[in-house]
């Protein structure tokens, strides 16, 4: 190896551990099911397996996976998506010394339950896919002050909710300069497909010393430490919020109606530090009919619109607690 180089950062693992749960209700019928996309990647002290080819340090990928099946199988948070990377992260850096961190994302795919018949029963065990839209989670478990006294930096949201509205969205007072063709509309159609991400402020685990014990580690946070992060109702919150401020806001521009959707994340839930959007504005085109002698471009008589697939506007934030 040459003396010019270092290794200034190394993180491994596995992507894509492709994971479906059935818990089955004891007390009856009714199957509750889980379908993730999980990724680990750890960081620690692993350099010689990449500098002298010395593998004694590495925890194989596909030990990761297994680890991931077999805490889906005995976890009481597989449910949960936050709780369930908290657990599978803390159990990683928990069980080996030379392993500092671990990074779990998950994603979860949508598994809504049928409702059957004209009197609506729910069904015990049939669902369908009611959105392509992802709940994501996003833990960092960081154990470098000690395999004792852990923290876990938490966020989560959503990934490719797709929205539009016919009306209740205008653009006006942009700069007007010699590059400016856009007309200023009163109306016009909003579509975006919402990526979200909102952060929780850390919090502490302190992991049994018994191994033995790992299977159920999570639970060892006390009520206080836990915070929103363990609250299973605030993604559902989060995503309703999303929903009620694009369909009722009277949107002067995306950056506005995105700020809206933020703050009131923040304002809703005292845990959550910040919360970012990433939202394209997917254009529709009204058709210029005037060659025919049809108005279709006045935004009151517009009604055939050209979906644009590209370019789209990309409207960013991240919008932070004070
Ligand atoms: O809501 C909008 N924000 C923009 O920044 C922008 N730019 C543009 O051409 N159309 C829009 N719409």
């Amino acid at each position: 190896m040459s003396e010019l180089t270092y290794l200034s950062s190394a993180r491994y693992g596995k992507d894509a551990v492709r994971v479906f749960r059935v818990v089955r209700d004891r007390e009856g019928p009714a199957h509750t099911v889980v379908e993730y996309n999980v990724k680990v990647l750890l960081e620690g002290d692993i350099d010689v397996s990449y500098t002298k080819a010395d593998n004694s340090v590495i925890v194989a990928t596909d030990s990761m996976k297994n680890i991931t099946y077999y805490l889906a199988k005995v976890s009481p948070h597989i449910l949960i998506p936050e709780r369930f990377a908290i657990h599978l992260g803390t159990h990683i850096v928990s069980k080996y010394a030379h392993i500092h961190k671990a990074f779990v994302d998950i994603e979860q795919l949508r598994w809504s339950r049928i409702v059957v018949g004209t009197d609506g029963k729910p069904h015990p065990h049939s669902f369908f896919r009611d959105g392509d839209d992802k709940r994501t989670v996003k833990v960092e478990i960081d154990g470098t002050a000690g395999k004792d006294k852990l923290q876990a930096h938490v966020s989560a949201g959503i990934n490719g909710l797709l929205v539009l509205k016919s009306s209740g969205s205008s653009f006006t007072s942009f700069i007007r300069d010699e590059y400016t063709l856009l007309k200023e509309v009163d109306d016009r159609i909003f579509s975006t497909s919402v990526d979200l991400n909102y952060t929780f402020a850390p919090i502490h685990i302190s992991p049994p010393k018994d191994e033995k014990k790992l299977d159920i580690v999570a639970p060892t946070l006390d009520q206080a430490q836990r915070g929103s992060v363990w609250d299973p109702t605030v993604f559902d919150r989060a995503r309703t919020i999303t929903l009620d401020v694009f369909a009722e806001d009277e949107s002067a521009s995306v950056q506005a109606t995105l700020y809206k959707m933020a703050d009131k994340i923040i304002a809703e839930n005292a845990d959550i530090q910040s919360v970012s959007y990433s939202l394209p504005n997917k254009h529709y085109i009204p058709v210029d009919m005037s060659y025919m002698g049809l108005d279709n471009l006045t935004p009151a008589k517009a009604e055939v619109f050209q979906p644009v697939a590209a370019p789209s506007g990309l409207i960013t934030a991240t919008v932070s607690r004070k």
